[in-house]
Parts: structure tokens; sequence; C-alpha cells
């Protein structure tokens, strides 16, 4: 029997023994608290294989290593391709990182079980300084209302009345842009044009400023954009504490960003202040942002100027980089297809060339875009290899287990990648990492949107989809009639960046020609 001394009615005598051991021993209670941690760690983590790490830092160094040298998203395909299609890497002072490309799963994630999977502040703290509380960075109601109002702005009645006409109108003006390219015989990099094209387009829509990099390639604004993006997705990789460390002291991959970061809200609080002055009045024309601020102004509401300037960023990111990035991987693939590119030119000879008069128009009519099908099935195959959101993801709320049977502890980050997927011959077949349009004309219906979740799917559905067909559509309809493109440096330096969204690191040289 235990002496009264030491076992009370209360406490079991184990426990009292263990309390008078620990007392005044706090290395080893730490020890004791560190175990603990790691065992519940190790019974609730994923049971799917594993990409081998280092046994401290995990994935972090060869993530770094190949994030570095751009070759990333083939580091992931390779685990992919070696280990299955869910997979789990390990950052350190993360949780696991679940990787998945099994369609069922992102289905899941996106749709299923939707409720339980969010952006959360795996997603938000990396992005806040960029995005704010913006459409991309929120969750629950926030997220609710700004769907709410951002999805009654893309009606068919405005992309025919405003949207078209700046799309068509900014396409002609890069179109004569590359034909003085093609008098000069100069080298230009189309994917830095792509971006101006876009950056214009959105400004005008989105917030119905007119930025003109178009005519005035040197806006700070440009660098100052992929800077951002770029310290954003190395924030990911680092623990919370290490790259604010390195955000403060300006050092490592968050040199020079406190500038570039300040110049991006410098520039999108004066055109939230701008909008704001306008909003009375009735020359305020329908832009996304113009309308999300008359919404407000309805319904008796003021918005705050971080809360435009959170908007005006989103949509900059949501419209300038994606379509792009898409448009000029889809000039690189048929640079390096010239199969592909006769059949669009066939395409664009019979649809948009001489009418029976002799007369050619001189860019493609709203109506036209939706009779070039081979156009389409390009443009769909470019996005399909070159996603511009290589990778998504999103954390669990509570425990949850993925229809391939993985489990996923609350907290954890499940990310599937559109890049892998498609190169997955179990998905897209034995000629999955071919360009090959036609495989968009053979089918007898679309593919899932879980299998080609390019633009995302489920409830948060890219809203801007219709826009960036048309955009993309309109544009090479109307530049591809004029010039042709080879491009000017070895094709393997043309590789995928380390950012948030597939640009291109060393851009795109091309030298243009006239057809
Ligand atoms: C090729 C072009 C485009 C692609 C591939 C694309 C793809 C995507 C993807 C993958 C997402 C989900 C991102 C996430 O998880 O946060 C998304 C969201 C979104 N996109 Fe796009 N996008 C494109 C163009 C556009 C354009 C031109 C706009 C117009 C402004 C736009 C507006 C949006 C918006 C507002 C969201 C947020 C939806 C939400 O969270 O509810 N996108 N897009």
């Amino acid at each position: 029997m235990a002496p009264a001394s030491l076992a009370t009615s209360k406490s079991p005598l184990a426990l009292v023994l263990l309390r008078r051991l620990l007392r005044g021993n706090a290395p080893l209670v730490a020890a004791l608290a560190l175990l603990a941690h790691l065992f519940r760690r190790w019974r609730r983590r994923p049971c799917c294989p594993a990409v081998p790490g280092n046994w401290l830092l995990g994935n972090l160094p060869e993530l770094l290593r190949r994030a570095t040298a751009n070759t990333h998203l083939e580091m992931y395909a390779h685990y992919h391709a070696l280990l299955g299609r869910t997979v789990k890497f390990h950052y350190p002072g993360k949780n696991w990182v679940i990787d998945t490309t099994c369609p069922r799963n992102v289905e899941h994630v996106l749709k299923g079980h939707f409720e339980n999977f969010e952006k959360g502040s795996w997603f938000r703290e990396p992005l806040n300084e960029l995005l704010g509380e913006g459409i991309f960075n929120a969750d629950g109601a926030l997220w609710h209302s700004q769907r709410k109002t951002a999805s009654r702005m893309f009606t068919a009645q405005l992309f025919k009345d405003q949207i078209w006409h700046v799309v068509r109108k900014n396409s002609g003006t890069l179109c004569r842009l590359l034909e003085g390219v093609a008098d000069s015989g100069e080298t230009v990099d189309v994917f830095r044009l792509m971006n101006r094209f876009t950056l214009d387009t959105i400004g005008e829509i989105g917030f119905g400023t007119d930025i003109g990099s178009l005519d005035d390639p040197s806006s700070p604004f440009l660098a100052s954009f992929d800077h951002a993006q770029q310290a954003s997705f190395y924030r990911f990789l680092f623990p919370n504490p290490v790259w604010r460390f390195m955000r403060f002291f300006g050092i490592g991959t968050e040199r020079g960003s406190s500038e570039h970061f300040k110049l991006l809200d410098d520039y999108s609080r004066e055109v939230a202040r701008e909008l704001s002055a306008k909003a009375d009045g009735s020359d305020a024309s329908p832009s996304f942002v113009g309308l999300f601020l008359q919404d407000a102004i309805s319904k008796g509401q003021q918005p705050t100027e971080k809360f435009l300037r959170d908007l005006v960023l989103n949509f900059l990111l949501a419209g300038r980089d994606t379509t792009a990035q898409a448009l000029s991987w889809t000039v690189f693939l048929l640079a390096g297809n010239r199969r592909v590119e006769k059949c669009l030119m066939e395409e664009l000879d019979t649809e948009l060339g001489p009418s029976s008069d002799g007369s050619v128009a001189d860019e493609p009519s709203y109506e036209q875009m939706a009779q070039l099908p081979y156009l389409h099935a390009v443009v769909n195959e470019a996005l399909r290899l070159y996603p511009s959101v290589p990778i998504d993801s999103k954390a669990a709320i509570n425990d949850d287990t993925l229809p391939d049977g993985t489990f996923v502890a609350a907290g954890t980050v499940v990310q599937y990648s559109p890049y892998c997927m498609a190169r997955d011959v179990g998905l897209w077949g034995s000629d999955a990492e071919e360009f090959r349009p036609e495989r968009w004309l053979e089918m007898k219906e679309p593919p899932s949107s879980y299998l080609y979740a390019v633009f995302n799917a489920g409830p948060r559905e890219c809203l801007g989809k219709r826009l960036a067909y048309m955009e993309m559509k309109a544009c090479l309809a109307t530049i591809l009639q004029k010039i042709s493109f080879s491009i000017a440096v070895p094709r393997e330096q043309i590789r995928p960046s380390a950012s948030l969204t597939i640009g291109m690191s060393n851009g795109l040289p091309c030298t243009v020609k006239h057809r």
C-alpha cells in the first residue's frame, strides 16, 4: 500500500511519482513534450509514400535547389511517376503536405468536402502582403460576399458591350507592335509583350484605368509585380518566422521585396482613390472594381481604401499573369510544332481569311470567336501542358480521408498539381506529354474539371474563365494571321519560373516575321 503522504484519493501513485520526478527538471520535461509531439505527429501522419528527404530539414533543401534551377515542377512529376498519385512532403516547421494527382481526390477537396478545405493561414500568411483580404486569399463569409458580387460582373451584356471592345482594341495594338518588330528584324521578348497586353486589358476591364504599358514598357510596376509574386512563392517553403526574419532584414529571397510591395501598394491605393472619386459621378465606366464600389454604395456602405486596394491587386493577379502565361506558352508550343501551326493557320484562313470580294477584316469579330474549334483546342492543350496555376492547395479544417484512403489530419495541406496530372499517362494516354490539340476534338465530351483542373473547379472555379478564353483566342487569331514566331534561343532555355503562376524564367525571346 502507498504511504499516505505520496498517494492522495485524487491522484494515482504513478502520476504523483511522475510529478515529483519532473519537478525542477526542465530539460526532461521539454524532451518528453517533444517526444509526445513527435509520437502524436507520427500517429496522425498521412498514410501515403513519403518523398525521401533530409532527416532534419525534410524536403526543403531539394525543393529550394530545384526551385532555384526552375526545375521544381519536374521534381514533383518525377516523384509522382516514382511513388504514385498521392505522396507527402515535409517542410520544417510546417505540417505534412499531401500532394495528389488523383482526380477523385481533387474532386473531394474542391467540391465533395468543400466546407472542410479552406485556404487557411497556410495560404493567407505568405500571400497577405500581396493580396490582403481579396477574393483569392479569403475564406468563409468574406470570400462568399466577394464571390457573390464578382459573379454578377461577367454578364453576357458586359462581354458584348465593353469587354470585347477592350480585348479587340488591345489585340490590334499588340499586332501593330509586332509588325513593327518584324519590320526592324529585332528580337523581342514575347512573354514580356504578352504581360503588357494582359496588363492593359485587365487594367481597363478590371478598374477602368488606362495603364498604357503597350505604349510605354518602362513602368516599374511590371518588375515589382513579378518580384512580389516570386517572394510570395518562396514564403510557402519556409517556416513563417524564417521568411519574416528575411523580410525584416531584406535578405535571401526577400531581398528588395519591401520596396516592391510598397510600390504595388502605392499604385493600387492610387487606383482605389481615383475609383472612389469617380464612383458618385456618372463618368464611372463599368469596371469590375467600379461595380464592387457601386454595389457597396447602393447598400449604404463605403468600402475602405484598403478593401479596394486588395480588390485591385487580386484582379491584377487573376487577370494579368495567368492569361499572359497561357498566351506565351501557346506561342512557345506552336513555334516548336509546325504541323499544329499549319492546321491552325488553315482554320484561321478559312474562317477569317479574305471574303469572296477579296477583303480581309483587320480584326476578328465577337461572333467569329465561337467558330474556331481548332484554336480552342490549341489553347486547351497549351493550358493542359502549362497550366497557369501549376500547383494549388487547400488546408483541412477537420480530420478527413481522401477517396484513395489517404488520412488527412486537421491542419494538413492537400495540394494538387494540374502540371503533373497532364503528364500522367494513366490519365491522358501514352502521348500525355505531347502537344496534340487533336485530342480535344476527338473527345466525345469534355474531360471532368477535376481531371483538367486548370481553372480550379467546384464552388471556387475561376470566375474569369470565359474572359480568359475570349482574350486568348482574340489575341492569337489577330496576331497569328499577320505574324509568325521563331524562338531565338535554344528551346531548353525556356523554363517555367518558380512563382505562384507559371511564368517563363528567361522570358520568350523570339524573332518575328510577316506572314
Ligand atoms: C488562362 C487564364 C486563367 C487561368 C488558367 C485561371 C485559373 C484560375 C485558378 C486555378 C483559380 C483558383 C486559384 C485559387 O485557388 O486561388 C482562379 C481563380 C480566379 N480567377 Fe482565374 N484564371 C485565368 C484567368 C482569369 C481572368 C482573366 C480573370 C478575370 C479577372 C480571373 C478571375 C479569377 C477570380 C476572380 C478567381 C477567384 C475565384 C474564387 O476564389 O472564388 N481569372 N483562376
